[in-house]
Formats: C-alpha cells, sequence, structure tokens
C-alpha cells in the first residue's frame, strides 16, 4: 500500500467563465506524518488547491487521493478524515469552547450529542482532556464563553476542534494571518506536539515563509503550475551559496590572500565569502587575524524569492 496520504495527479481547475487554468495539470504527494507547505505569490493557486483537496471546490479534471480515498467517489468518508483550520477562526461565540467541541465532534459523527459534558461517554472527555492539554487550553477557559477568549486561546480552541475526530491530514489554510508573534509563535509549537504526538501530516498553505522552514517537503506553485518541490535544505542549495562573513584589521593584508588564493569575495561593511560545501578549508589557509568571524546561512524566504525571480523571468 501507498504510504501516501495525499496524492495528486494531473490536477486541473478552470472556474466558470474563465479562459485561464487556476490549477494547470500539477501533481504531488505528501506521506504520513509529514509537514508538507504548498507556497506561492497572491492568485498562484494555493486556495483553489487547499479547497478541492479538503472537497469543498470541485475539480475540472485529474485525481486526487486522500488517505487512498478518490475524491470523486468518497468525499464524505475524506471529510472525516481531514481537519481544517482556515485564516479567519470560524467559531461559534455564543457558545463556551466546549460546546463548540462537542457540536463539532457530532456533525461528524464521531460521539452521540448528549446535552452536557459530563453526559458524553468518557472517551469523548478524555479526548477533550487530552488535547485541551496539549494546546495548553485549562479547564477554566474550556467551560467559558468563546468571546471572553482572547484571539490566543480561540485559535487554539480551533486546534482542538479540528483534531476532535483525530483526523490523518490537518490543513491549515494561512493559519496565523493577522495574528501577533507571541501567538503566532505559539501556535506553532502546538502544532508540532500535535504532529509528534498523534502523528497528523500536515498541510499548510503560508505566505510567512519563515514557517515553512522546519517543514520537511515545500511546494512552490506559480501561475497554476508547480514551479518547484524538494526539502528546503535542497531548494536552498540549488540556490543561493552560504557565506563567510570576515574581515581583519589588517583589511587590505586579507583582501590581498583571498585574492592570491584565487577566492570570490565581495567588499561590503565585511568581506563575503561564498562557499559551497564547507568553509574550513577557505579558514585554513588565512594567515590574517580575523577579527570577524561569521556564517551566512540563507533562509528559506531567501531561496523563495530568489526562486520566483528566477521562475517568473523564465515565463516571461
Ligand atoms: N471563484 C473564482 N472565480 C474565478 N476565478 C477565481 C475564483 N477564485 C480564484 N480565482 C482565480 O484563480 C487563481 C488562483 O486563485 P487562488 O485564490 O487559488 O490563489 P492563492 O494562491 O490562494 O492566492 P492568495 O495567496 O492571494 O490567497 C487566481 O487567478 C484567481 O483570480
Amino acid at each position: 500500500m501507498s504510504n501516501n496520504v495525499i496524492e495528486v495527479k494531473n490536477l486541473v481547475k478552470r472556474y466558470k467563465g474563465t479562459k485561464k487554468l487556476s490549477i494547470d495539470d500539477i501533481s504531488f504527494s505528501v506521506k504520513k506524518n509529514e509537514f508538507f507547505a504548498f507556497l506561492g505569490p497572491n492568485g498562484a493557486g494555493k486556495t483553489t488547491t487547499i479547497s478541492i483537496l479538503t472537497t469543498t471546490l470541485g475539480k475540472t479534471s485529474g485525481e486526487v487521493k486522500i488517505a487512498g480515498l478518490d475524491i470523486n467517489k468518497h468525499d464524505r468518508a475524506i471529510r472525516k478524515k481531514i481537519g481544517i483550520i482556515f485564516q479567519k477562526p470560524s467559531l461559534d461565540i455564543q457558545l463556551t469552547a466546549e460546546e463548540n467541541i462537542r457540536f463539532h465532534a457530532c456533525i461528524y459523527g464521531v460521539f452521540n450529542y448528549m446535552p452536557t459534558f459530563k453526559l458524553m461517554p468518557k472517551a469523548y472527555r478524555d479526548k477533550v482532556m487530552e488535547l485541551t492539554k496539549v494546546v495548553g487550553i485549562d479547564s477554566d477557559a474550556l467551560f467559558k464563553s468563546v468571546k471572553k477568549l482572547s484571539g490566543g486561546m480561540q485559535r487554539k480552541l480551533e486546534i482542538v476542534r479540528s483534531l476532535i475526530h483525530t483526523p490523518e491530514v490537518l490543513f491549515l489554510d494561512e493559519p496565523t494571518q493577522g495574528l501577533d508573534a507571541e501567538s503566532r509563535r505559539s501556535l506553532w509549537k502546538y502544532i508540532d506536539k500535535v504532529r509528534k504526538q498523534l502523528g497528523t501530516t500536515i498541510f499548510l498553505t503560508t505566505h510567512y515563509i519563515d514557517e515553512a522552514e522546519n517543514a520537511d517537503n515545500v511546494c512552490i506553485i506559480n501561475n497554476g503550475k508547480i514551479a518547484a518541490c524538494s526539502s528546503p535544505e535542497k531548494l536552498k542549495e540549488s540556490l543561493l551559496k552560504q557565506e563567510l562573513i570576515l574581515d581583519a584589521k589588517n583589511r587590505d593584508g586579507l583582501i590581498a590572500e583571498l585574492s592570491s588564493l584565487n577566492l570570490h569575495f565581495t567588499v561590503n561593511k565585511h568581506i563575503i565569502v561564498p562557499y559551497n560545501k564547507s568553509p574550513q578549508k577557505i579558514l585554513a589557509q588565512l594567515k590574517t587575524e580575523l577579527s570577524v568571524l561569521k556564517i551566512h546561512e540563507p533562509t528559506l524566504e531567501d531561496a523563495y524569492i530568489e526562486f520566483l525571480k528566477k521562475n517568473n523571468k523564465m515565463e516571461a
């Protein structure tokens, strides 16, 4: 059996009344427990793809399988196997936190509805307690009306709600849009914990590229086409060089030495020496005493911006 939880083959989407394909023959797969990031500029096709994968939008053609189930035949069964967190919170603020979880669990058919938490089956109560512990919602907040909870706490509640039916895949569509830095960091801490403790596969779309830095794989979609798919490390390696940042009191001496070693370098605030594999070989050859020695590792965001520049030039 395939180890892929998501399989997309030759997926195409043309919205009614439009000529251009919004999704133009894309294929990719995501393995169980993988953290997969789907990146791309505005209008690239991320929301369209995630909407098709979560069964809320029909496709024009192509094959999509979620947890081994074909989206054409098993959309209801697929909905039970996935959890979704959208940009905009979708909680019922008139209800308590626990009631939001309970209604969701009952709609998904995981448990039969009972009018109070205490009357719900033990399995439900245990699951709620387990998940609220993972994300850090205390029992005081659990029984409070949602409108009395802070934005960060509401986000945590959404995670619990999306996981109550133990989904195999958690789809996150720009989940930290509009959150402050602290809430963004803590949300990621909880999502990481959930992935490690429950083995959930994570499918993320985001414009905050740093959030995909720890992803196992990153796919970049541009103009409806998959432009790149690889690990963040490989993407960085293929596009950008690591750099040594050097300086010396005797700067002229260092420059002369780098020139005599035929090393490529640029002089800005400090002296930048790009390198391929190991900086050690370069450092071992230098005799000039260094006053600055730093290594600059490109970020995924650096690589992403560089990639789009090249890709757009190629397409122009
Ligand atoms: N309902 C619709 N009808 C017609 N065209 C649409 C519709 N929704 C999206 N599109 C078009 O499909 C393309 C992909 O849009 P989509 O919203 O999937 O991009 P996105 O990558 O999610 O963008 P963003 O980062 O801005 O959310 C765009 O050209 C968009 O204009």
